[in-house]
Parts: structure tokens; sequence; C-alpha cells
């Protein structure tokens, strides 16, 4: 017997439908059901039995903490039953790097949990999502996925949710991890490279079963001729943090510095984290003396990511130390 895998749908351009077959970039995300996902790859009959639920149906540049919670809770709670081996998300991908993170610190389990999408609609020439899914559900159905955090499969590559983010634009190719990914899968057969290091699921300390609410924290981006408005008006606004999208190491304008550390005098934590594509790396008191400001450094995360970390951190009640060190361990 095939082993049984969960696919929670949620929407984006996997689920997309344009007007013609030369539609792939001009259509509309979150059209197609996830029963008509699966009945649309017969291939997967072959991989796992699958059993379909629709979470959402949404483009994913409008995933809320709201969405990220819910989701969050229901992977959770499948993960624990015993008929489910693995689960797969289905998913926009212009979020899908945060929703990754945000399940791969969050949900403690053992078994995969896999985040697919597409860069066309099905209805596209070259439609990359039969073959993304029918590889997702592989991984997903694959015990040598287990233990290693929660996954998201693109373009044949299996990459640490935690790592991975969206490069590119358009291409199918969009998806890189800084680092490398973790393995391929190709015919069926998944192929693995490497193992995240990294604390997650199972080592991860945060919880999210009892929480209904996420601390809001924003991004602001750094910028020749940049000022302080966005900064003040997050926290005006009630933001806990605010996660700085630093110029090259995180760098901080000097016209920005007064009111980042006023801010933080006021109680909002700062994370510095770089701005760069491909790969940020940000020190503590490199660029800024982070141990003199209370600042964070955000090491390697991304600013999306380093968003996500910062509010499971703050849901928590972490303080700036214990927030840079979890910087350091997930
Ligand atoms: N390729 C995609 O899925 C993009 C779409 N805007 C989404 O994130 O839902």
């Amino acid at each position: 017997v095939k082993p049984q895998v969960m696919l929670l749908a949620t929407g984006g351009t996997i689920a997309g439908a344009g007007a013609t077959a030369a539609n792939s970039a001009s259509y509309q995300a979150a059209k197609v059901p996830v029963d008509k996902l699966i009945a649309g790859v017969p291939e997967l009959a072959g991989v796992a039995q699958v059993r379909g639920e629709q979470v959402f149906q949404i483009a994913s540049e409008s995933f809320t903490n709201e969405h990220l919670l819910t989701l969050g809770q229901r992977v959770a709670a499948l993960a624990v039953q015993a008929d489910v081996q693995g689960i797969v998300i289905t998913h926009g991908t212009d979020t899908l790097e945060e929703t990754a993170y945000f399940l791969h610190l969050s949900v403690h389990t053992d078994k995969p949990v896999v985040l697919v999408g597409s860069m066309r609609p099905g209805t596209a020439l070259s439609a990359d999502g039969a073959l993304n899914l029918l590889n997702a559900v592989t991984v997903a159905a694959d015990a040598s996925a287990r233990g290693k955090g929660v996954l998201v499969v693109m373009n044949d590559e299996i990459h640490t949710g935690r790592d991975v983010t969206k490069m590119v634009n358009i291409k199918t190719e969009a998806f890189k991890s800084p680092w490398g990914p973790l393995g391929m899968v190709v015919e069926g057969k998944s192929h693995w490279f490497r193992a995240p290091v990294k604390r997650h699921t199972t080592g991860s300390e945060f919880d999210i079963t009892r929480i209904r609410t996420l601390p809001r924290v924003d991004i602001a981006y750094g910028h020749g001729n940049v000022g302080d408005t966005a900064y003040k008006a997050f926290a005006a606004a009630g933001a806990k943090a605010v996660i700085h999208a630093g110029t090259g190491n995180g760098s901080v304008a000097a016209g920005v510095v007064p009111a980042l550390r006023e801010l933080r005098a006021q109680g909002v934590q700062i994370v510095r984290s770089a701005r760069v594509v491909g790969g940020g790396f940000v020190i503590r008191n490199a660029e800024q003396p982070d141990d003199q400001y209370d600042w964070v450094a955000a090491h390697d995360l991304n600013p999306q990511k380093a968003r996500i970390l910062t509010m499971l951190a703050l849901s928590q009640g972490a303080d700036s130390k214990t927030l840079q060190r979890q910087f350091m361990e997930y």
C-alpha cells in the first residue's frame, strides 16, 4: 500500500488559470480547486494515496499572520495523525519562503512537510505545476525526507524552508538557497546531498498551538537618501520590532541611527538584516555597535525571514538577548 499524503491547497499560481495557453505571466492565481489539482496529475496515484483539503484559495502576496497561524495549526494537527505519512502544501510562490520558514520553526513533527508552487498557471504552455506537484508528493511520501524540517520542492530541487528564497520572477528556476539545495527529485526518486544543521521542527522552542495572534513586525527598506519616516510610522502603528532591510552588511544611514536608538529606548526591537540578493550576512557589531545600541543582527536571514523569526520570538516574550541567540540558532 502507498503512503498517505495530505495535500493542503492554499491557492497561488499552481492553482492559476489564464485566458490562453500563451498567457504565462498574465493570469488569475488561486482559481483551481484542490480536487482538480489532484485529478490533473494521475501519476500521483503511483506515488501515494493523496487526500486533498482546500485550506485557503488566495494569492500568496495576500497571506496574513492569521493565515500563517491557521495553516500552522492545521499542519500540526494532521502531523499527529497516524494515517498521515507526509503533508504537501500548494502555495503561491511570492511568500512561499515565509510560510515555509514559519512552519519549519513552529510545527513539531518529524514527518515530511513539503511546500510547492509553480511559476506558470496550469493553463500555460510548458506549465511547471504538474511536475512540481508530483515531485513534492514524491518527497512527502519518502521516509528519507523525515527529520529534515520543512522542505520546498520546485524545479526538480529540494530546498530547506529555512534557506530558500524566490530570487527570480517569471522564470521557472525561481527558487534558490544561498547555501545550496538539499537535493534533487528525479523520476520519482529523491536524492539527498546535505541536511539542515540549524534548529527546526522537533528541535524548536517555538509553540503556536495556543496563540491566536502574532505581534506586529514590519520591514523598512534601506536605500540612498533614506529617512526615518517609515521606522517611526511602523512603531507608531504598533510594531513591536522593525526589521531594517539594510544596505550592504546591514548598514544604517547616519540620519536614521538616532530614530532607531530612540525606538529601541521605547521598547521596539531593531533587527539589522541585509537587502542584498543572493545571500546577505550581517555580523553583530560590524557596521553598527549592536551591543551599545541593544540592536539585533539577523545574521544570514533575509528581511522577510527575519520578520518571521522575530514574530515567533516576540510571541514568547523574547528580550533582545534571547532574540539574538535565536537568530544564531535557527
Ligand atoms: N507564482 C506565483 O504563485 C505568484 C502568485 N502571485 C502567488 O504568490 O500567489
